[in-house]
């Protein structure tokens, strides 16, 4: 798992640490790290040219630091000071090393320019930049950019944007991620994210992204003494309006997850149903979770009150979304920032710049799971869940080719058939989603090998996907 902590957590973890540490040492680790990470990034230090951006705090001090062992690496190192106050022992060890340095106002970027590193301000920054800063990243744009700890100018704790920021290639962290690096739109303006070890000690994060492992350990698989209903049966009444997401869904469910799918809905799609997916039992009966509103159309309420009646799961999408009321028990809402936006009755913009903060909110009001799609999907836990780990889950994994209509109707199914085969062995609804995002992802990379998939092709590839984590 990948955790992100809040700056006020890794502040904390950072006193106890220094308290612990002689003078300097911590940020010397983080230099070190940093460096490292540069030369692998450049394929070597030395005849390199490389240009630190220098603001006034700590980050500034890891850029000087780290600068001074490229430059002791044969690297032509300059600090351009943004700040008068620049981090006093990395400007000597830079000096010391080789290194020059000078006020912004008299830079002037002649020649080539090999790399950026952006020093500027880290966890302490405001978001957005000051003009003297956008007027350097101006003059260099085009050259790759190193972000140290963050994309300087991002909003760290809230993934958000305000005013201007840097677009980094490569962002080299110290000690934990932070939300900005998970959570867009702040985390498609880090590049790659390089965690670099400072040994903090820290407690459990709000926001977390499964790894492989975690996949591995969360998703239910059969036992020797499973059967087809312990297994657990999803059901699906979708497709009302719009018989092809009705489909979809169900190949979404039918990726044999669950021990079995039901299918309800109107007769000629019954009859597609059967004939693509003849394992899939017609009609109404027991079940451990319901998969409503995909392609639905007018029906989606009478669908959603259907499936409520049975008291077990239900996975609310597209538009089933918008009958949704607070209180309606173990729900999972699988919204688009459209829809997500039609709910909350604010603009779809606003949900687009601030997708964490309204995950959160929808969580909260509906008392539900929340998962909110896009290229960063977040899954947020109910106002009143308790359960250990992180609030909220980002997925990492998939492609934007998975862009591609139909695709949330695969993803509603694939939950809902997760959801079900979890009910015996205590798998949590949270946790449910989170699985379904993360092989619907992987399983959409793999189809697409780097081009392009429709729905179908994602919901063919399931089976690869689940068989790559259950056999390592
Ligand atoms: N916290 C930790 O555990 C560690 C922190 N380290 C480094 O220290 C950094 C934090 O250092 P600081 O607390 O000194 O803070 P920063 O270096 O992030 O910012 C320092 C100062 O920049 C100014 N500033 C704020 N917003 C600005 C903006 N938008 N434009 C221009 N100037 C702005 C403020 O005066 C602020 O105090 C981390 O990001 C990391 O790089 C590492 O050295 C190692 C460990
Ligand atoms: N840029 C992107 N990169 C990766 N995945 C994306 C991107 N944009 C959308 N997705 C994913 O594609 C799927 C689209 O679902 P949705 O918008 O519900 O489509 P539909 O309603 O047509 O089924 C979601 O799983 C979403 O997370
Ligand atoms: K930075």
């Amino acid at each position: 798992m990948r955790s992100a902590h809040r700056v006020d957590q890794v502040r904390a973890a950072e006193v106890r640490l220094l308290a612990a540490l002689p003078d300097g040492a911590l940020m010397a680790r983080a230099a070190s790290g940093l460096a490292t990470a540069i030369i692998d990034f450049l394929g070597g230090a030395r005849g390199r040219r490389i240009v630190l951006l220098v603001g006034s705090g700590d980050n500034g001090g890891d850029a000087l630091f780290a600068g001074a062992l490229l430059a002791r690496r044969g690297a032509g190192v300059t600090a351009v000071l943004l700040s008068p106050d620049a981090h006093p022992a990395g400007l000597a060890a830079l000096h010391r090393a080789g290194g020059t340095s000078c006020p912004a106002a008299d830079f002037s970027a002649r020649g080539t320019v090999d790399l950026v590193v952006d020093g500027i301000v880290g966890i302490g920054g405001r978001p957005g930049l000051r003009p003297d800063a956008v007027a350097l990243l101006a003059e260099l744009e085009g050259v790759p950019v190193v972000a140290v700890d963050v994309p300087s100018g991002v909003g760290v704790d809230s993934g958000e944007l305000a005013g201007a920021h840097v677009t980094a290639d490569l962002t080299v962290t110290f000690g934990t991620h932070k939300p900005c690096h998970l959570i867009d739109p702040a985390a498609a303006h880090c590049g790659v994210v390089t965690l670099v070890d400072i040994g903090l000690d820290l407690p459990t994060a709000d926001v977390g992204a499964l790894g492989t492992t975690d996949v591995s350990r969360l998703l239910p698989v059969p036992s020797h003494h499973s059967h087809k209903y312990t297994r657990g049966v999803v059901g699906l009444r979708t497709g009302g309006g719009y018989p092809g997401a009705g489909l979809l869904s169900t190949a979404g469910a039918s990726s044999g997850l669950a021990g079995m799918v039901r299918y309800v809905g109107p007769d000629g799609l019954t009859d597609q149903v059967r004939a693509a997916h003849p394992e899939v039992v017609a009609g109404g009966g027991r079940v451990n979770a319901w998969v409503v509103g995909c392609g639905s159309g007018d029906e989606a309420g009478r669908e959603l009150d259907e499936a409520l009646a049975d008291g077990v799961p239900v996975v609310v999408d597209a538009d089933a979304l918008v009958h949704v009321r607070p209180g309606m028990p173990r729900l999972i809402l699988t919204p688009h920032a459209g829809e997500l936006a039609r709910m909350l009755d604010v603009e779809r913009d606003e949900i687009e710049s601030r997708p964490l903060h309204w995950v959160r909110e929808a969580a909260a009001h509906f008392d539900a799971v929340v998962l909110l799609k896009g290229r960063r999907t977040l899954i947020a836990r109910p106002g009143s869940s308790s359960a250990p780990g992180p609030h909220v889950w980002v997925n990492t994994t998939g492609t934007p080719w998975l862009a591609t209509a139909g695709a949330g109707d695969v993803l509603a199914g694939l939950i809902g058939s997760i959801v079900a085969s979890g009910d015996q062995v205590g798998l949590g609804l949270h946790d449910a989603a989170a699985l379904g995002a993360w092989l619907h992802g992987a399983a959409a990379t793999l189809a697409s090998g780097g081009g392009p998939i429709t729905a179908g092709d994602v919901a063919a590839a399931i089976g690869d996907a689940v068989r790559r984590v259950v056999t390592g």
